[in-house]
């Protein structure tokens, strides 16, 4: 909707034949963007090879268990050059990889310092309806971030770049693991002060894996990181809240997973986080309960109990310029 705003020639590619028919005839998206009006210059199809004919970018929005198998299918139409974006916020199940390194093993002949990463809070519904949104494109090569940039940029759309690829991604997949506590922690009758808890100490937690990973710790203070968090744990549209304020309301995971009818990241982020939290030897303890309640069977409420009694411990972990009783900072 964006980039058709900004007078591109956008085809969406789609694997449902009746959506596509639907976009191109009716130009709304019934099942995905109810009571919308999309621009009636977006053209859909299912045939990837139309889709690629002559792009220049590719915007890649497929869930992340899909990423692998739908790039897989773009290889053979791609022009050598085009830009790649993709705006996917999970890792992939089994091998924990970032979704630009499983499009840099799927199409080896892109240079994968210009595969771009673009995240923040932008829910659909609210983008689609042009309501202020600010984003953040990431590249390790600038000129690819500011090709982006310059796509998607209007009065309605903001977007900033940022050179920590890895920091862009890793806030944008696991601030979804948050939001699921968050959207709990509401099911279960608990007040803003849990949820403003959660949501800062998710941060702590996000930031430590994203830091011991190698990103950027400014990273996790922009669009990508509290920005993205703040909109995920706190909007109506959040699948990932809703599925969380369900389960805290006693539903299980298989039926909220199976009613839900969209992708809810957060739960296969869980695990990737909880492995790669061993991997890295970093301490998560939301996430540690959160991936005890999704897949382990226990109780959102005991969940919060074990979270609440863990033993004390300081607000700041690393490198302090404050220090206790004026003495000087010990790294
Ligand atoms: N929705 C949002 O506001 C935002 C979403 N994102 C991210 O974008 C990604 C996609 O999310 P979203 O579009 O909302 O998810 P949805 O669940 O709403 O839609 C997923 C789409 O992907 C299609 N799909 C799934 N598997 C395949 C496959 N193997 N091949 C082809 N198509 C497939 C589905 O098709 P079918 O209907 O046929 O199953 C469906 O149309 C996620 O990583 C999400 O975190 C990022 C920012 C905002
Ligand atoms: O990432 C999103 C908004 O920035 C979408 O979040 P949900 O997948 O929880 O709906």
């Amino acid at each position: 909707a964006v980039l058709a705003d900004n007078k591109l020639d956008v085809t969406l590619w789609t694997r449902n034949a009746a959506q596509a028919e639907e976009i191109n005839t009716k130009h709304t998206n019934g099942r995905f963007l109810k009571g919308t009006e999309l621009h009636p210059g977006i053209r859909a199809t299912t045939s990837m090879e139309e889709a690629l004919q002559d792009a220049d970018s590719v915007v890649l929005a497929a869930t992340s268990s899909a990423m692998r198998e739908v790039v897989s299918q773009m290889k053979p139409y791609l022009k050598p050059g085009t830009l790649l974006i993709h705006a996917t916020k999970g890792f992939e199940t089994g091998t924990l990889k970032r979704m630009t390194e499983v499009i840099a093993e799927e199409l080896p002949q892109t240079d994968p310092d210009r595969i771009v990463v673009l995240s923040g809070p932008s829910h659909a519904e609210e983008v689609v309806v042009r309501c202020p949104t600010t984003v953040v494109v990431a590249a390790k090569c600038l000129e690819a971030a500011e090709a982006a940039q310059d796509l998607f940029m209007n009065a309605t759309f903001r977007v900033y770049t940022n050179p920590d690829v890895l920091g862009v991604e890793v806030s944008g997949a696991l601030k979804n693991i948050i939001a699921l506590g968050a959207g709990m922690s509401d099911g279960l009758g608990f007040g803003d002060n849990a949820k403003a808890a959660l949501l800062t100490r998710g941060l702590a937690e996000i930031s430590r894996l994203g830091v011991a990973m190698g990103a950027n710790p400014f990273t996790f203070a922009g669009l990508a990181g509290i920005g993205d968090l703040v909109v995920t744990c706190t909007s109506q549209h959040s699948r990932n809240w809703n599925a969380g304020n369900r389960l805290g309301r006693g539903e299980t995971l298989d039926e909220v997973l199976q009613s839900t009818g969209m992708v809810v990241e957060g739960v296969k982020t869980t695990k990737a986080a909880y492995e790669l939290s061993r991997q890295y030897h970093v301490s998560m303890p939301i996430t540690n309960v959160l991936y005890k309640v999704l897949f382990e069977g226990k109780e959102p409420r005991t969940a919060v109990e074990e979270l609440m009694g863990r033993l004390r411990t300081h607000e700041i972990e690393e490198t302090p310029t404050v220090s206790w009783n004026g003495e000087e900072p010990t790294p």
